[in-house]
């Protein structure tokens, strides 16, 4: 059987549009959905295998992209939205009727990825988004009940899919936070 990763990307990962130009990010309330706007398309947009991220029901790993803070604007219905953990790094705002997770915005100023927020671009009614490239933090799906075992296969799923695995962020990340910290260190 085919492992499943994600709904979004388990037939196939489908590429962005190019152009794609912002849109609407809706929870899965029937009843008064939360709705945040998005200007621009979406940047690093990855799979996630950490506990943290959210994950629709059945998914594996979730699928998390970047956008600067300043173009995100909760629509409608954000009285609903509540901080999951307000001690984590990533303060991730979600729906308290469905629990989805509708943004993860960092306040600490220091921090290499200030002034980015985390979303999730299944959320977006509109479609063309940039595509999953890569999967970070796979390991950590053991702890959410995947069986050592099972890691191999998912692995060698997620570079048929062209989503290669690291363990934590990809090389490019990593060396984005490295050089911040370098740079931090200097100053
Ligand atoms: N193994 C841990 C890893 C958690 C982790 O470090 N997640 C990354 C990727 S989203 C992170 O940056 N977390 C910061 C946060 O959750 O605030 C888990 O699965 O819970
Ligand atoms: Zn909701
Ligand atoms: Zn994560």
């Amino acid at each position: 059987m085919t492992v499943h990763i994600h709904p979004s990307v388990d037939n196939g990962v489908k590429q962005g549009s190019g152009h794609f130009a912002g849109g609407t990010l809706v929870c899965k309330c029937h009843d008064r959905p939360v709705k945040v706007g998005i200007t621009g398309d979406v940047a690093h947009n990855h799979a996630c295998g950490c506990t943290k991220c959210w994950k629709p029901s059945g998914a594996t790993f979730s699928v998390v992209a970047v956008v600067p803070r300043q173009n995100v604007t909760v629509l409608e219905n954000g009285d609903k939205l509540k901080i999951v953990d307000p001690a984590a790094v990533i303060q991730r705002y979600a729906c308290t009727g469905c629990g989805t997770h509708m943004y993860g915005r960092i306040e600490n100023t220091g921090h290499p990825f200030y002034g980015l927020d985390f979303i999730h671009p299944e959320l977006f009614q509109e479609q063309g988004s940039a595509a999953p490239g890569f999967a970070a933090f796979v390991s950590s799906v053991i702890e959410s009940g995947v069986k050592p075992e099972q890691m191999g296969e998912i692995r060698a799923r997620l570079k048929e899919l062209g989503l290669e695995p690291y363990d934590c962020l990809s090389p490019a990340l990593m060396d984005a936070i490295a050089t911040h910290v370098a740079k931090a260190k200097a100053a």
